[in-house]
């Protein structure tokens, strides 16, 4: 079997291929080239391709560095600012991997080999003779929400050799076999931002339009902001407000107005439903005509599966729930998973 491991300098995809040669298998490695070189900026990406080809140097394996540039920034940063200009709150990572990662990667790459295997947690599980992208041992580790709207094929195609380990266990191993990327640090958010600030990253794009911060609940004008695409809904930091905490519960784009509430408990930072648009199922629908079921869900990157039951609602899906859900922000996808929380379902847009 012919196995191409996607290898980024980190421990998880160095422990990915150390399992792969545990099993008995020779895989070929690619470090994919989408950071920000050529702009000017600073870029961790010759230290991930030096630990990258000190781990393929120790398991004898090949490594080849594939440039998704261009892609990456006409499909990833232009669905990012799109949304970014519109309000919304956009997931650059969700967008990486089916586009960039497991999109570009294939047609490039990726068909010349049977399988393609990554450091993320989650698993692939066989269910009723089909095959579903399952969560990770990892509760607090589990990726799935960023890989939700990938589709069947590229499910069927995935391995993932960490997704059954803690990451405890994967640091051991990391250890214990002294490979190069043992005493790296997890990497924090966007993935093509490397050091870059998110904010310097998207004035570069949009630039500043200052506009009221207005307390919702009086009406009252409490602050200036440089541009609403700065901020997203259930943000408390980065306000520059005094007296806080304050939380954005709203923005009104066509006037730029950022709305703000007051204090820890402000009901207003919370709901307990909204919308999915263009609703992606991963495999399949496996509820046929049900007109509502019980699931649970992610509206972000959270260690939490939070309970819920999704509606059909027209064309597209509504989710209400018990609990309280901070922040919920148009944009970001829902994520909705089986009521075990096993399978990741599908994902869609919030809408507005
Ligand atoms: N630049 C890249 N080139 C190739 N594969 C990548 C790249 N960045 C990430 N990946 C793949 O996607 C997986 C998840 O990436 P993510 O950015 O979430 O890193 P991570 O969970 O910290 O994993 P790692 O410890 O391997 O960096 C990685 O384990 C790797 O298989």
């Amino acid at each position: 079997m012919r196995i191409a491991v996607l290898i980024s300098g980190g421990v998880d995809s160095a422990v990915a291929v150390h399992r792969i040669c545990e099993m008995g298998y020779k895989p070929d490695l690619f470090y994919i080239k989408i950071g920000m070189e050529g702009e000017g900026l600073s870029c961790t990406a010759e230290e991930d391709i030096e630990l990258s080809t000190a781990t393929a140097r120790r398991y004898g394996l090949h490594l080849e560095v594939v440039d998704l540039q261009k892609q990456y920034w006409e499909l990833v940063v232009g669905y990012a600012m799109e949304r970014a200009r519109r309000g919304l709150t956009p997931n650059p990572d969700v967008m990486c991997n089916k586009l960039i990662k497991f999109g570009c990667f294939e047609q490039e790459v990726g068909h010349r080999y049977d399988k393609i295997a990554t450091g993320h947690y989650a698993t692939v599980r066989e269910r009723d003779g089909k095959i579903w992208l399952g969560t990770a041992r990892d509760p607090v580790k589990d990726q799935t929400d960023f890989l939700a709207q990938i589709d069947s094929l590229q499910v069927a195609k995935l391995m993932f050799p960490v997704g059954d380990l803690m990451k405890e266990e994967v640091r051991r191993i990391a250890e214990t076999q002294r490979l190069p990327s043992a005493k790296r640090r997890d990497s924090q958010g966007i993935c093509f931002l490397g050091q870059i600030d998110y904010n310097d990253f998207v004035r570069r794009f949009l630039g500043e339009r200052e506009g009221a911060v207005v307390e919702i609940e009086t009406g009252r004008r409490i602050g200036t902001h440089k541009g609403y695409w700065f901020h997203t809904i259930g943000q408390r930091k980065g306000l520059g407000l005094g007296g806080g905490p304050w939380f954005v519960v709203k923005k009104d784009v066509e006037q730029n107005i950022l709305y703000v509430s007051h204090g820890y408990d402000t009901l207003l930072q919370y709901g307990h439903s909204f919308n999915l648009k263009d609703f992606h199922f991963i495999t399949g629908n496996p509820w046929g005509d049900a007109p509502e079921v019980d699931v649970t869900f992610k509206t972000r990157h959270q260690p939490h599966f939070m309970k819920g039951r999704l509606y059909r609602a027209g064309h597209g899906y509504r989710l209400e729930s018990p609990e309280r859900i901070q922040g919920i922000a148009p944009g970001q996808f829902g994520v909705v998973y089986d009521a075990a929380a096993e399978i990741c379902i599908g994902s869609g847009e919030i809408g507005v």
